[in-house]
């Protein structure tokens, strides 16, 4: 029963594709990431062991307000293991983090960051010091170390949950947003971690670390607009009280994103936004992806 599941979700992962990423040079075919993370791309899927049960997916939005972050728990409750992730944690709510996880008798696997974040240090490190198992996760194009560096196209799997890796850079060179599967057995509607490539009614500025309006706007047209209208949108920041958003409503109403190109290209500019108080201390921590962390005391 396990080996047909584990078939079925093969073919899932290799026959539903994001758009193609306009500024990728190739196309390529969509690795695996297992259950647990230690065989990405082998095949080999000792994890799955267990009876198949439906897939059911448990989400927590957690807020870290000195940098007004959001991290996101996800797991599949539906799994007798209940493995999870966190995305984007900071080393601040770490404790916090891990005492949701373990009251929730969740087992964590990986900590993932949709970019290398300026402003606050990822709680990457932490979370490795104090559960070894779980596995960092940025993207290769951040040229951020990590346990596991993921790519356009990949497919991120806790349980029989899994969320898509697309390409969404502009705010830095490397950022990604993480999409909920496609498929009858992944949530409805479809959720979008957007990082900060899309911010509620707003987007992640672009005047360091790699940033281009052009690409920004590119990205979010062709990867989060592209998306069905329902889905629902979690960024990693919100500086006005705002927790979650849909495609729909950002195709209406955000106030730089709905504009033409050059429209947007020139309000990115005249942005005055002075630069993250934490930007010197978090970006080289950050590139690290916190495993400069592992050997310290927790
Ligand atoms: N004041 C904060 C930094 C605020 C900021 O620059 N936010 C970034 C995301 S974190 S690098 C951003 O892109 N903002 C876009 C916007 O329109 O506000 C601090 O000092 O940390």
């Amino acid at each position: 029963m396990s080996q047909l599941r584990f078939h079925h979700l093969l073919l899932l992962r290799n026959s539903r594709r994001p758009p193609s990423f306009p500024f990728s040079s190739s196309t390529k075919t969509t690795p695996l990431l297992s259950l647990f993370g230690s065989t990405p791309r082998s095949g080999t899927m000792a994890a799955y062991s267990t009876v198949a049960e439906a897939p059911r997916l448990l989400l927590r939005q957690l807020f870290e307000k000195e940098s007004s972050t959001y991290t996101y728990l996800l797991a599949d409750v539906g799994h007798p293991d209940k493995p999870a992730m966190l995305v984007d944690p900071v080393d601040k709510t770490v404790d916090r983090d891990l005492t949701l996880v373990k009251e929730l008798g969740l087992k964590l696997i990986y900590a993932l960051n949709t970019h290398v974040h300026a402003d606050h240090v990822t709680g990457t490190g932490l979370i490795k010091g104090k559960m070894p198992g779980v596995k960092s996760v940025i993207s290769k194009s951040s040229n951020a170390k990590a346990d596991l560096l993921v790519e356009h196209g990949d497919n991120i799997y806790f349980g029989n949950l899994f969320l898509e890796v697309r390409a969404t850079p502009g705010h830095t060179m490397g950022c990604v947003t993480y999409v909920t599967g496609d498929g009858s057995d992944q949530p409805h509607p479809r959720m979008a971690f957007t990082g900060d490539a899309l911010l509620i009614r707003g987007c992640g500025r672009t005047d360091f670390q790699g940033g281009s309006s052009h690409q920004l706007y590119q990205s979010v047209h062709s990867q989060i607009f592209s998306l069905p209208k329902d889905t629902l949108l979690y960024p990693a920041h919100d500086y006005k009280g705002f927790t979650v958003t849909t495609v729909g409503e950002e195709m209406l109403y955000n106030p730089r994103l709905t504009k033409d190109e050059e429209t947007f290209q020139s309000i990115m500019e005249n942005l005055n936004l002075s630069y993250p108080k934490m930007m010197a201390v978090a970006v080289p921590a950050n590139l690290a992806c916190g495993l400069q962390d592992l050997n310290a005391k927790v």
